[in-house]
């Protein structure tokens, strides 16, 4: 079997002696689309934000491709290649739609953001040629037009599609998407979930955080569902779907779309 690309143990996280995470234990492989679902305060963010290094684990470890992560600095990470999006877009907003995939890309380059945005000499021919990468992502995700527009003036859909392209840009082996259809009215939600398919079959290994379950369920060939912290369930959709503990969990709840 293949070597997971993302594996997690035993985590722990408290905040306040509530324990957010309790000793979990899950693998990404390389190539699927694994979604983390639950009620609210299951703990997802929890998960997610120590993937990413937002979040320290209390206890427990992560590993990426083999290599122990959990203490790196979130830019380690990313140069790792492990890529995220923010359930609260975090786009710049007073610079253009091509700017912003370009301190994407950056992640990768030698420049740094700094650099880049100070237009250093020496540094321009990467520029050059990390515009010319950041323009043929815009133009895969149907944003070409929108270049030069201020990322602000986007609509908010268009903001969402933006900031997956800029996680794009550093070119990650794993994409944390968090809650990318949080907000987007179904067509839009639809149209994100098309490009994160596409995206997928090219190769890009997701971990997903999303409460619009049509997306859930459509997109993902694995799916974890934490509760109070802990995984109460995980497979396929119809296997989670039919899960007495995962029914249970969400009678009440306000998650099913
Ligand atoms: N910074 C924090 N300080 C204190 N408690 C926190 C903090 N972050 C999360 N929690 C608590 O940890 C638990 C798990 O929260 P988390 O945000 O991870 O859940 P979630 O599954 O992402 O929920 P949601 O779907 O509402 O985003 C909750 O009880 C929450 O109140």
């Amino acid at each position: 079997m293949t070597a997971p690309l993302l594996r997690t143990e035993a985590l722990n996280c408290y905040f306040a002696g509530l324990r957010a995470v309790a000793d979990l234990s899950f693998e990404v492989r390389p190539g699927e689309i694994k979604a983390v679902i639950g009620p609210n305060g299951a703990g997802k963010s929890t998960l997610f934000n120590m993937i990413a290094g937002v979040t320290r684990p209390a206890a427990g470890r992560i590993f990426f491709d083999g290599i122990r992560i959990d203490a790196m600095p979130t830019f380690r990470r990313a140069r790792l290649g492990i890529a995220r999006t923010f359930q609260n877009l975090q786009i710049f907003r007073d610079m253009t739609v091509l700017e912003n995939v370009i301190t994407g890309r950056h992640m990768q380059g030698r420049a740094g953001v700094i650099g880049a945005l100070l237009h250093v000499p020496s540094l321009r021919a990467e520029n050059r040629a990390m515009a010319d990468v950041a323009m043929e992502l815009l133009a895969r995700f149907e944003l070409d037009d929108k270049a030069d527009v201020l990322a602000g003036d986007l609509s908010f859909g268009q903001m969402k599609v933006l900031e997956l392209a800029r996680a794009l840009a550093s070119e990650p082996r794993l994409l944390l998407l968090d809650e990318p259809a949080a907000g987007l009215p179904q067509a839009e939600a639809v149209h994100i979930g098309k490009i994160i398919s596409t995206l997928n079959r090219d190769g890009m290994t997701v971990l997903l955080v999303e409460h619009n379950m049509r997306m859930v369920m459509s997109l993902s060939h694995d799916i974890l569902v934490l509760n109070n912290g802990m995984r109460i369930a995980e497979g396929d959709a119809d296997s989670v779907r039919r899960h007495p503990d995962v029914l249970a969990a969400y009678l009440g709840g306000t998650e099913h779309a």
